[in-house]
């Protein structure tokens, strides 16, 4: 079994590379990456005028398996992951039941290798239910397979546990992934607190109710030494305490949605719940901030924070819909209009989406070294394309973008040396 990619812009930020290349790939592992290779016997993929990168990774999707699969689960979601060019995701553990134990990693896991269309990088969770009062059995999930460990959805409210569990983690080397969040400071808002929620009659999620729970999670990492991840940063000032926590030497890391990098809460007038997530669409200074947070290396990682919710659950009054959208399948896009915008360079738009994340994880992923498992994502991009939510792979089609006009988009998705997406 033997694939040549011939004639792509390979683009490799972990080892530098930007340049013409042809890649060739032999029972599942990257085997060659020169100029002009000639393969006898192998199915050819012409890239030219295409870009040749390590295959997308996304570190935090809700793939809703066990439990909530009218939502979507892992043939879905991973269908819609390979379909936006990501050949891994990592799964929050917020499912029916909450992965907090080696068998519903397992679980997962069995699932994903008997269905998944890319790998499946399960995350479970600090606390047992990710009830926040006891820590879950971490060395068994990591034995289990787990790469991560988080309460998403749910902030550890205790300091203390918090402590522990990035104690206990240090020494797998997995990081804790932060849902930062500060309920109380959160009541019962429904937006970003601002003009428009005063507008709109809606009440406000202030900022501070992530940004100062972040600055305790920061210095909790600080105190422990333990590797603390942060999901889906939205404001400013939450930029401005990963910025300086990153100069002390703290180890945090940190990743963006493109539905933050992208979107304010204008998007929500007219009440649209598919403008509604946690947290919320900021205001333009906080767009404006986590591009920044992006451009200077503040924050590492894009990841979708992927949410998938029924019709029935979003179309309904905005202070009942629940929260979160989808993201798969337009995170490519959206990413690359961060170059088209200035904001990145294209081989620092694809660390974001590969290396980086990987790097976060862990994992030895994110690259084409030769010899690696043959993770490759095709992609064009001068591709026009209209967003259809009707026409996703995911089951929920509650995006912020449907009906945008996007340009780039994977054509081949490769998963260990198979074509799991072709466009
Ligand atoms: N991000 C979201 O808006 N929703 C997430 C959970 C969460 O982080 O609140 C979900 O699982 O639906």
């Amino acid at each position: 079994m033997k694939i040549l990619i011939k004639g792509g812009r390979v683009i490799d930020p972990a080892h530098g590379i930007d340049d013409e290349f042809d890649l060739l790939i032999e029972d599942g592992l990257i085997s060659r990456l020169e100029k002009d290779i000639q393969a006898e016997g192998a199915q050819i993929i012409d890239a030219r005028g295409k870009l040749v990168t390590p295959g997308l990774i996304d570190i935090h999707v809700h793939l809703r398996d066990p439990g909530q699969e009218y939502k979507e689960d892992i043939a879905s979601g991973t269908r819609a992951a390979v379909a936006g060019g990501f050949t891994a995701v990592a799964c929050m553990p917020n499912t029916k039941p909450v992965n907090d134990s080696a068998s519903v990693t397992r679980y997962i896991l069995d699932k994903a290798a008997a269905e998944g269309f890319c790998h499946v990088l399960p995350v479970g969770a600090i606390t047992q239910g990710s009830k926040g009062e006891a820590l879950a059995e971490m060395g068994d999930m990591k034995e289990a397979g787990c790469v991560g460990f988080s309460d998403d959805g749910h902030p550890v409210t205790s300091g203390e546990l918090l402590r522990r569990a990035l104690e206990y983690s240090r020494p797998f080397g997995m990081p804790i992934i932060a849902h930062s969040e500060d309920l109380e400071l959160v009541g019962q808002g429904v937006m970003n607190e601002g003009f428009v929620a005063t507008e709109l009659g809606l009440k406000g999620i202030p900022w501070v109710a992530e940004a100062a729970p972040i600055a305790r999670d920061v210095m909790l990492a600080e105190f422990t030494r333990g590797h603390l991840h942060l999901a889906h940063v939205s404001c400013a000032a939450a930029v401005a305490v990963i910025r300086a926590a990153k100069k002390r030497g703290v180890r945090v890391t940190a990743e963006v949605t493109p539905h933050h990098f992208t979107l304010t809460d204008e998007a929500v007038r007219g009440y649209d719940t598919n403008a509604k997530m946690n947290p919320p669409l900021r205001c333009a200074e906080d767009v404006a901030a986590v591009r920044e947070g992006l451009a200077d290396g503040t924050i590492d990682a894009i990841a979708t924070d992927h949410a998938p919710h029924h019709i029935d659950e979003k179309n309904v009054e905005f202070n009942i819909a629940y929260n979160g959208v989808v993201g798969l399948e337009t995170a490519l896009p959206l990413t690359l209009r961060l170059v088209s915008d200035g904001v990145l360079s294209l081989s620092d738009a694809i660390a974001k989406l590969t290396i980086n994340p990987a790097r976060v994880l862990g994992l030895k992923s994110g690259t084409l070294e030769v010899g690696r498992a043959a993770d490759v994502t095709v992609i064009d991009p001068e591709l026009k394309w209209t967003v259809d939510a009707q026409k996703f792979s995911s089951k929920s089609k509650n995006t912020p973008f449907d009906g945008w006009k996007m340009v780039g988009a994977a054509t081949y998705t490769i998963v260990a040396g198979h074509i799991s997406y072709q466009r």
